[in-house]
């Protein structure tokens, strides 16, 4: 039969798979294990909404087979099945499709990466597996079909006889290598081992037929061996155990299990709460976020539960944006089980339970941030962006929930620090929490703009992300100190042998020539109070400054809001000698230096130079 190629990027992926060198193969049983309980899953919802359909608990399992002898191990359940567009559509393409294009050649040479932090379902029994067989039946359908594929020259598809609807997969599993031992997956103590370390909090049994003994009848001393099916998960979910009985691995287990994340989370909360509302939850911290967490396509959310029984995947209302990173469940015995998204949204309890939430949240932030500094900065790294979103979104609303888990660079710490933790090293005479705003921390501690508050000996925080800036424009001020920009006209700093007020008197003319000869690009040109050894700067009047102008003009319906900016010179600097100079002598001379002057100063600014060519032509017109 003719085979059907796989899709290029599922290929590569099952390349990987096929010569991994990852050393948890034993994950794939995980993974078959969830499919098979996604599967019942879907059973089990389309039962809530079909009267024709009743769902008899006693019905649906999983059951797991393993065959010594033909090398082969067997799991099916009593799920939803496949049809045979279905088995193209799931098995012939990688589910989470893009998630190769994230990484690069070398991160998928090494292999452990993607495996480690990508879902990789189905495809990854074959690490363990020679031949893939799915046999499948829909429900609703007369026709079973079967799936094969041994790796990546293809897959095959055909009819087949099966009776009942569900799944069986078929692994044919591998020979022992040099090195590696595939036995475990068909003894029946490596697969229990691996399915209580894994699917323990399955909801459906998972049964296998074991080997028990027992003493033989008028015989003593003399045993006899019987297979007897056994269910080997508890089935009792985590979150109704006591925690004191859970390891952080437990939680841990659950998370990879529950695929909330491919990462290791940073910290579990586990909450039992049996006062007027009556809830289960087990919510986590992940490390890392997911590749799509910036973008559009994210939806944030958290399982719901009703007495222990799935009725929603990703209950959105149950987490502010700002939390959105925030994966896990909820399980509560007030909700109806029939509960519509609709009168959800609604719910009373389940907003009450969401303010619980949030606040369970933000406290154990806070707790992270106080005492496991180093895993709060892990966390912060990832979602840092998102908490400053949070403060600058629904007008501000929620900035005194989050103002106490922001964190900035410091110009004197050289590391994060709290808003907290600035004001509290402030000295007496400053007023203002000082900020810069740049690309990355190198070009901020080069900015001519920064000298005077550093020489002060005042902390800077240093902005990188675009959010900042409209985050504490939000924020306005932290403890009842206001915020400044480096940049901004107005520092408000004694600086006792400061001149530039006099010369600026004694050269007006100069500094209203220069003026007319960039009117039309900035506001005003001034003598600098910031600068002590660089020539030149460009400072902002007003609410806009110029890392804001760059946001705003970046954004798609940009509506040309620009700042006003002001040129600065130092007049202490012996440029402003040459510029005293032509302005006594040679008119032109002045325009082209303050030409040259003002382009200096956007490449400061990491604003593009309007014209490069009128640039490099001045340039060249100062060196002939
Ligand atoms: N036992 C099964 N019964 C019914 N459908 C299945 C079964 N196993 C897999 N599928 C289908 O194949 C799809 C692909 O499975 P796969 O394990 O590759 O990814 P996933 O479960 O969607 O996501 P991931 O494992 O990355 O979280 C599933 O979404 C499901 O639709």
């Amino acid at each position: 039969m003719a085979k059907t190629e796989f899709k290029a990027e599922s290929k590569r992926l099952l390349e990987l798979m096929i010569n991994s060198i990852y050393s948890q193969k034993e994950i794939f049983l995980r993974e078959l294990m969830s499919n098979a309980s996604d599967a019942i899953d879907k059973i089990y919802y389309r039962a809530l909404t079909d009267d024709a359909l009743t769902f008899d608990n006693d019905q649906y399992y999983i059951k797991v087979t393993p065959d010594k002898e033909n090398r082969t191990l067997k799991i099916s359940d009593t799920g939803i099945g496949m049809t045979k567009d279905e088995m193209e559509d799931n098995l012939g393409v990688i589910a989470k499709s893009g998630s190769l294009a994230f990484k690069n050649e070398t991160e998928l040479q090494v292999g452990h990466d993607i495996i480690g932090q990508f879902g990789v379902g189905f495809y990854s029994s074959f690490m363990v597996a020679d031949q893939v067989t799915v046999i499948s039946k829909a429900l609703d359908s007369n026709e079973a079909y079967k799936w094969e594929s041994e790796g990546t020259d293809g897959y095959t598809i055909e009819p087949y006889e099966k009776e009942t609807v569900g799944t069986d997969i078929i692994l044919k599993i591998k020979d022992n290598g040099e090195e590696e031992n595939y036995d475990d997956f068909l003894e029946e103590q490596g697969l229990k081992t691996v399915i209580k370390k894994y699917s323990d909090f399955i909801r459906y049994p998972i049964k296998m037929d074991v080997t028990v003994q027992q003493p033989k009848e008028d015989e003593e001393d003399e045993y006899e061996e019987y297979q007897e099916e056994q269910t080997v998960n508890n089935m009792v979910p985590i979150w109704k155990k006591n925690k004191s009985e859970l390891t952080d691995e437990d939680y841990e287990n659950f998370y990879a299990e529950k695929r909330y994340g491919f990462d290791k989370p940073l910290k579990h909360i586990h909450i039992n709460v049996d006062g007027s509302i009556r809830y289960d939850a087990i919510l986590f911290i992940p490390e890392s976020a997911p590749p799509d967490y910036y973008t559009a396509d994210f939806e944030k959310g958290l399982e719901l539960y009703s007495s222990g029984v799935l009725i929603m995947n990703k209950s959105a209302d149950l987490l502010p944006d700002y939390f959105g990173f925030v994966k896990g469940m909820v399980d509560s015995e007030d909700l109806s089980l029939n509960i519509s998204r609709e009168m959800l949204q609604h719910d009373r309890q389940l907003k009450t339970i969401a303010k619980n939430i949030k606040n369970k949240i933000k406290s154990n932030l806070k707790t992270m941030l106080n005492n496991d500094r180093e895993n709060y900065e892990k966390f912060y790294k990832a979602f840092g962006r998102q908490l400053k979103f949070g403060v600058y979104n629904d007008f501000g609303m929620n900035k005194d929930d989050l103002q106490d888990l922001l964190m900035f660079y410091s110009s004197t710490e050289k590391k994060l620090v709290t808003l907290d933790e600035y004001v509290s090293r402030m000295p007496e005479d400053q007023t203002y929490i000082y900020y810069a705003s740049g690309d990355n921390y190198d070009k901020i501690d080069k900015l001519p703009q920064t000298e005077l508050v550093a020489d002060k000996g005042y902390e800077i925080l240093y902005f990188t992300e675009e959010v900042d800036e409209f985050a504490i424009k939000m924020l306005m001020n932290y403890k009842e100190k206001e915020f400044k920009s480096v940049s901004s006209s107005d520092l408000d700093i004694e600086n006792e042998d400061d001149n530039t007020e006099e010369e600026e008197k004694e050269n007006k003319e100069v500094f209203a020539a220069m003026k007319e000869a960039i009117a039309d690009k900035v506001t005003d040109v001034r003598a600098s109070k910031r600068l002590k050894s660089h020539p030149v700067v460009l400072a902002s009047d007003g609410e806009i400054s110029i890392e804001m102008e760059k946001v705003l003009q970046s954004m798609p319906n940009n509506q040309g809001i620009n700042a006003d900016k002001v040129l600065e010179i130092n007049v202490n600097h012996d440029v402003f000698k040459s510029l005293q100079d032509a302005y006594d002598n040679d008119k032109d001379k002045l325009k082209l230096y303050t030409n040259l002057l003002y382009n200096q100063a956007l490449l400061i600014e990491g604003l593009p130079v309007e014209d490069p060519v009128e640039f490099t032509n001045d340039m060249c017109k100062v060196m002939v």
